[in-house]
Order: structure tokens, then C-alpha cells, then sequence
């Protein structure tokens, strides 16, 4: 199977270009104020404008209020949308979009649980707990963590860079990952090279006998 890849925190439409030229699937765009990736909705539809058919432009949210979301959505293309808060199930589905529901792996995390209740999301993001910052952290969490057999599919996220996103993928079989710090020069600048050999990891992976 093929891990689909998503490249969140762009800024540049020149980066969201490049990385689906590459072979990304999905680019995101954080609309969280407090995140050193935050975009304004102008520049949004900059970068969605300049992403190719049959890649998916994502919206990262984190506890926004409904009308934020909705004032997004009157002019920001997006295909997905992506909760990274404390939101609930309700709170997901209002928009009638397709979402991800992020889950950062805090001590005692029933994933199970977790599916089950939020099992109109299209996937659980697996992000890594750090406590007082909802994500982007660069920061991993043990993936043993993560139950074999989920009745959802997987985002894995958190902390992935070239250099462990092949041995994540073996250990998890994810049906996509997700990067944002590990693909930065310097905190919330992106590093084409490291798109690149990013997303190299990951197809390299996915060739590779069993
Ligand atoms: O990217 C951000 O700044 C961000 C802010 C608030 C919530 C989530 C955020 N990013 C998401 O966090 C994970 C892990 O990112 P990293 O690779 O460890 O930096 C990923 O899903 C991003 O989409």
C-alpha cells in the first residue's frame, strides 16, 4: 500500500507546488493564531490556488469558533479540515466537510475509544502530548503505543522527519503521516530540500520488500 503524505504548515505557494510536484498528497495551512505557521485567509488562497488537481488542501483549526471557520470557508478552498483542539464529535461535523480528528497521545489515551467516538472522521491524526502546546511540536511519542488494529484509518504525526519516517512507517503501517517541523530550516520556515527528501523517505518505504 501506498502511506499518502501530507505537508502542513505552508506558507508559500512555491512550497505547495513543489511538494505536490514531488508527490504529496495533501498540503495543510494552520489557522491558529498562536503557531508560527499561522496564514491569513488572504494568503490561504494564495497557496490553495497553487495546488494542483487531486491534491487536497487542508485546514488546520485548534478550538476556533464556529464563525472563524465558516469565514475560512467562504473563501479558502479546502477539502478537509483538520481539528487539532478539544473539539467534539458535533463540533467536527457542523460544516458537512470531511475531517481529521487529532489525538495527541497523552498517558491513558483509549484510541479505541477514540475511534469509536469520532467515527465520522475520515482518520485519527496521532500527534505527540506536550502539555500547554496543541501541536507542531516537532516532538514524537512511543509508536508502540498505537493498537495494531483500529476500526479507523491513521495519520501519524509527531515529530517525523527523513530520518525516522521509514521506521515509523514499518512500525505503524499508517495510512498517511504528516510533517511540519521536520521540514523546516528554522521554526515555521520550510525547507524545500527537506520536502523533498521527506517525501523521498516515504516512497523509498513503500518500495521496499517486506
Ligand atoms: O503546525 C502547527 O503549528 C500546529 C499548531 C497547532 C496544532 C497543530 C499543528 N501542527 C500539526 O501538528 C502535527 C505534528 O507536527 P510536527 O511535525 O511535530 O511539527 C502535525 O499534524 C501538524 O499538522
Amino acid at each position: 500500500m501506498r502511506t499518502r503524505i501530507k505537508i502542513c504548515g505552508l506558507r508559500d505557494p512555491g512550497h505547495a507546488k513543489l511538494a505536490a510536484q514531488e508527490g504529496a498528497d495533501a498540503i495543510g495551512l494552520v489557522f491558529h493564531a498562536a503557531s508560527p505557521r499561522a496564514i491569513s485567509i488572504e494568503d490561504a488562497m494564495r497557496v490553495a490556488a497553487a495546488v494542483p488537481p487531486f491534491v487536497m488542501t487542508v485546514g488546520l483549526f485548534v478550538d476556533a469558533p464556529e464563525s472563524e471557520i465558516r469565514r475560512v470557508l467562504e473563501r479558502v478552498p479546502l477539502d478537509l479540515l483538520q481539528f487539532h483542539g478539544n473539539e467534539t464529535p458535533g463540533e467536527c461535523e457542523r460544516f458537512g466537510k470531511p475531517f481529521l480528528r487529532a489525538v495527541r497521545m497523552e498517558e491513558g489515551v483509549d484510541l479505541v475509544e477514540y475511534a469509536h467516538r469520532f467515527s465520522s472522521a475520515k482518520a485519527l491524526l496521532l500527534d505527540a502530548h506536550v502539555p500547554g502546546v496543541p501541536g507542531g511540536t516537532g516532538h514524537r511519542f512511543d509508536w508502540g503505543r498505537i493498537p495494531r488494529e483500529l476500526p479507523i484509518p491513521i495519520v501519524l504525526s509527531g515529530g517525523l522527519d527523513s530520518g525516522n519516517v521509514g521506521q515509523a512507517i514499518r512500525e505503524t503501517r499508517p495510512w498517511a503521516v504528516d510533517v511540519s517541523s521536520g521540514v523546516e530550516g528554522q521554526r515555521g520556515v520550510k525547507d524545500p530540500a527537506k520536502i523533498t527528501a521527506f517525501i523521498r523517505s516515504v516512497q523509498r518505504e513503500d518500495v521496499r520488500p517486506a
